[in-house]
């Protein structure tokens, strides 16, 4: 199937919700055929979501940085898209990984050999336990690590809040595995993508390859552009709790006031942000609880259609990084993250996704993910911090986040 005839179900909108806790969508397994996620192979992005597995190969390799005027480089690769497309009759698309700053190069691939194959999406989906059996040699039950230093930056930043040098940052946290060593990093990925999407069949569930060897994988649930014939779905979240198991009752965000402005902070930014690409801007006036597998969160579900030109990847670039992932004012929580952060992120909270040459397409956020290299996989985890936030939880909330991997990793939830 080639990007020009992907039906519309690709680019539908961001489960609400609802579906995410077992209604089904419009067509939701409907055209499964059981593909599921395993065929990896040798392709450099595999991106599922919603009913949908891409695959993309081959083409050409590009690694702009986004910079200064994220817009403008954006435009730059769509016009190239666009005659490609001309030139050679087919339906190329770009995709591939945006970092988490937008200074620095990104990793995207111009190709022809883009395959949409159905995914198996069950019609009651809701996430679940991840099943199979533990890896043979995955370490021993990866206990999650205290982290004093992470409660010593979370701190820090509360008090960076309490004096008005800024309002939310959102600080992240690391978690080194060693991968399990009876099998090869083809085959580990292809077992953790498969895992994944049993655990939350509703997350975009990605594996990028990096030139070194090394794979991006993980299971977002946050998409930040998702565009089919200019209707454009951005679900930010932002505001979080643990989830012990499907059985729990959604907790009451209500009346937790630094919740809801932890929230609030991120659809204010995507709002403004938004503005200018947009001819009509729909934002529900409160968010919605939304369930992964392992944490519950405040979302909004914010949709718009997009002016004549604008594609998937511009709105994603401009909207990025939204407090979600990064702070406000962007600028001071960004400086804040590269202060208090002891790892530099890379691709972790940035974009994961694909755009043709018509400005379909969808980008998430790099999140609930690792970095699978050399023999280890390094887990990223992060949580919003604003005045109010308090050092123990958000450490909680983090060691939650590492939980899609971990469980994984290990078969078991
Ligand atoms: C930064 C992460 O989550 C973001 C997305 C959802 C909820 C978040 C929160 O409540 O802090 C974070 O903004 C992460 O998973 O590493």
């Amino acid at each position: 199937m080639s990007p020009s005839s992907i039906p519309p179900l690709l680019s539908r909108t961001t489960p609400t919700a609802d579906e995410r806790r077992g209604t089904p969508g419009p067509g939701h397994g409907s055209e499964a055929t059981g593909d599921g996620t395993t065929d990896v192979g040798p392709a450099q992005l595999q991106f599922s979501s919603g009913p949908w597995t891409l695959r993309a190969r081959g083409g050409r390799t590009i690694t702009p940085a986004f910079g200064a005027d994220p817009a403008e480089t954006a435009r730059t690769i769509m016009a190239g898209l666009a005659r490609q497309a001309e030139r050679t009759g087919g339906s190329p698309i770009v995709c591939g990984l945006i970092p988490f700053e937008l200074d620095r190069p990104a990793l995207l691939h111009v190709t022809d050999d883009a395959v949409f194959t159905p995914r198996s999406v069950p019609p009651d989906a809701e996430p679940s336990a991840a099943g199979g059996a533990p890896l043979a040699a995955a370490p021993a039950p990866a206990a999650v690590p205290d982290s004093p230093r992470y409660r010593d930056i979370v701190a820090r930043a509360i008090r960076a809040i309490d004096a008005g040098r800024l309002d939310k940052v959102v600080l992240a946290r690391t978690m080194d595995v060693a991968a399990p060593d009876d099998m090869d990093a083809d085959e580990l990925t292809r077992v953790l993508l498969e895992r994944l999407a049993a655990a939350d069949p509703l997350a975009d569930v990605f594996a990028a390859r990096l030139p070194d060897g090394g794979t991006w994988l993980g299971a977002s649930p946050e998409v930040v552009a998702d565009v089919h014939d200019r209707s454009f779905v951005t679900h930010p979240l932002a505001g979080s709790r643990p989830r012990s198991d499907s059985s729990e009752p959604a907790p009451a965000f209500d009346g937790v006031d630094k919740d809801a402005r932890e929230h609030a902070h991120v659809v204010e930014h995507i709002r403004d942000a938004l503005s200018p690409l947009v001819e009509a801007l729909e934002v529900p006036p409160t968010p919605t609880v939304m369930a992964t597998d392992r944490m519950w969160h405040l979302g909004t579900r914010i949709t718009a259609r997009l002016r004549p030109g604008v594609s998937a990847l511009e709105a994603a670039v401009t909207l990025h990084p939204t407090p979600a992932v990064c702070g406000v004012p962007t600028a001071a929580a960004a400086e804040a993250i590269s202060r208090l952060e002891d790892r530099p992120r890379g691709f972790y909270s940035g974009l994961v996704g694909w755009t043709d040459a018509d400005g379909n397409g969808r980008w998430s956020l790099v999140l609930r993910a690792a970095l699978l290299a050399d023999g280890h996989l390094t887990l990223h985890a992060g949580a919003g911090i604003v005045a109010g936030s308090d050092p123990a939880e958000e450490h909680a909330e983090t060691a939650a986040k590492f939980g899609t991997v971990l469980g994984a990793l290990k078969g078991t939830r």
